[in-house]
């Protein structure tokens, strides 16, 4: 990677009186541009001139001393040269010319803020970036670290383009196999007995009573064996999720594609409305064009990993040692993605229903508690849904959520997903899963222990489609073939809905 910038230091005087000196400190920058370099690297200055006023300067730099680095490191030992001995202030700097180059096999096909242009030639990728008379790229933005941005969107985008690290799943435990009772699909079985309806929402389904008496013996369980022995506090998270929240939980960085995005009105006045009203009664359709026109651009989207708006709750507070560690979890709302194409059956909808297990304190804590509740979701798949299930340390669902590979660095954060076999298809599917997320939210959101301790966070969820999905396709719709445990705890299998 090569960094060629040019860049002038706007001075509040004529230093004519003071070019030796000038022309000294430049000759013995070595030091100051090569700092943190490995021998021999850095960034050096290629060229420079006293014109009046101005020093205009040439630096060229390798990755190791950005260039931009570089000039501001060299502002504040050259004003105080130039203060002391002859009065002269830097008043600024104006970047002229400012370009990144970089191996690539492959060029960026659409553009990048403050970049002016690319060119791909040669297996390098140049971006001249957008600096000089009108450009957008100045002082201001070189001290707010844009270059810095451009250059990580760089990097990360090199890396994922040589196949980097891939998506981690290492297996870390599996059940005995059990016997299964049932091979069918069981969204289909689910259809014919009318447990479930298609929703007219694209990987949508209506609940029947049967369906809904089933998530919400789920949800007993969870409630029985998890939130009361372990002392989890029930609250309503928030399901519209702005993009305010997304920032600070970082979806904002690459969730985009899976989202399903809601937009206001631009007004609510039904004068504004009444063309569209008015198309519709006459001609039973819905404007879209003329509706598209008058909605205002996106505030967020539907809710996706739920946790995420918890934590306007405890935003820029600081939580008594007392209060730690903390335990809550939602069950208020839907959840939306937009997922892939191949939406089969309840197990992949875009459209769920999931409880969300949220809790926070110290790293011991976090992890402590992530261990408690392994252990009773164990009892509750060996001892009440007796599946065949395994579980496997995966890259973390916060870094696949933008857009990221690999694993975490924080040593113990990670996320262990729970997955069961659909014995219909052969499939392994994951049907929860549990996350340390080390302190990546209470960060993002400025929560702070009264210890003055890092915060640590974790969540886990649980989604009943697929707790359904998994247990179903191996036990089936008929209870006399469902655990005894899990049968005591259904009861009476709710009348339905019939037809004729
Ligand atoms: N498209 C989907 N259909 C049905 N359930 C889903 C879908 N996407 C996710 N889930 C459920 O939600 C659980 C957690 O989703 S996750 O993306 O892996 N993790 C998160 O979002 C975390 N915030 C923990 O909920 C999954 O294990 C699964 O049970
Ligand atoms: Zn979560």
């Amino acid at each position: 990677m090569r960094f060629h910038l040019e860049a002038s230091l706007r001075l509040s005087a004529d230093a004519g009186a003071a070019e030796k000196a000038i022309s000294d400190f430049i000759r013995d920058a070595g030091p100051i541009l090569e700092k943190g370099a490995p021998e021999g690297q850095g960034a050096k200055i290629t060229e420079w001139r006293l014109a009046k006023n101005r020093i205009d300067l040439v630096i060229d730099s390798d990755r190791y001393v950005r260039a931009h680095d570089a000039l501001l490191r060299l502002r504040r030992p050259l004003s105080e040269l130039l203060g002391k001995q002859y009065r002269i202030g830097v008043r600024g700097m104006d970047v002229t010319a400012f370009e990144i180059e970089v191996e690539s096999d492959r060029e960026i096909a659409h553009r990048i803020p403050y970049v002016r242009e690319m060119r791909h030639e040669g297996g390098r990728l140049r971006l001249i970036l957008d600096v000089g008379e009108g450009g957008t790229l100045g002082q201001s933005e070189i001290e707010n670290r844009i270059p810095d941005r451009i250059v990580s969107l760089l990097e990360e985008k090199l890396e994922k383009g040589y196949g980097g690290k891939t998506e981690h799943w290492e297996l870390l435990w599996e059940s005995e196999k059990r016997e299964p009772k049932f091979r069918a699909d069981p969204t289909e079985e689910m259809q014919k007995a009318g447990w479930i309806k298609h929703g007219s929402a694209r990987g949508q389904w209506i609940y029947g009573p049967q369906a809904t008496h089933l998530f919400r013996t789920f949800e007993a369980i969870v409630l029985e064996e998890i939130i009361g022995p372990l002392g989890y506090q029930e609250m309503i998270f928030p399901k519209l999720d702005t993009w305010d929240v997304w920032k600070k939980s970082g979806h904002a960085q690459g969730v985009y594609p899976e989202i399903y995005f809601v937009c206001p009105p631009k007004t609510r006045d039904p004068a504004f409305w009444e063309e569209v009203m008015d198309y519709y009664k006459v001609t039973h359709e819905v404007p879209l064009e003329l509706v598209k026109e008058k909605i205002d651009l996106p505030i967020g989207g539907m809710c996706y990993a739920q946790c995420p708006t918890f934590w306007g709750f405890l935003q820029g507070m600081t939580l008594p040692n007392g209060e730690l560690p903390m335990r809550v979890f939602d069950r208020s709302g839907t959840s939306h993605r937009y997922e892939s194409g191949g939406i089969h059956g309840i197990e992949r909808v875009d459209e769920f229903h999931r409880i969300e297990i949220v809790w926070l304190g110290t790293k011991e804590h976090t992890l402590e508690e992530a261990e408690k509740l392994k252990g009773c979701y164990k009892h509750i798949f060996e001892d009440i849904l007796e599946l065949t299930w395994r579980t496997a340390w995966v890259t973390p669902w916060f870094m696949a959520q933008e857009g990221k590979t690999g694993l975490s660095e924080m040593t113990g954060a990670g996320t262990v997903d729970y997955e069961a076999i659909l014995p219909y298809n052969g499939n392994w599917i994951e049907f929860q899963n549990l996350s340390v997320n080390g302190e990546k939210y209470p960060k993002g959101f400025t929560v702070k222990a009264q210890s003055g301790e890092a915060l640590w966070s974790g969540c886990s969820g649980v989604g009943l489609e697929r707790w359904a999905s998994a247990f179903l396709s191996q036990k089936g719709l008929d209870p006399s073939n469902w655990p005894e445990e899990f049968r005591r705890r259904f009861g009476e299998m709710p009348k339905g809905i019939r037809f004729l």
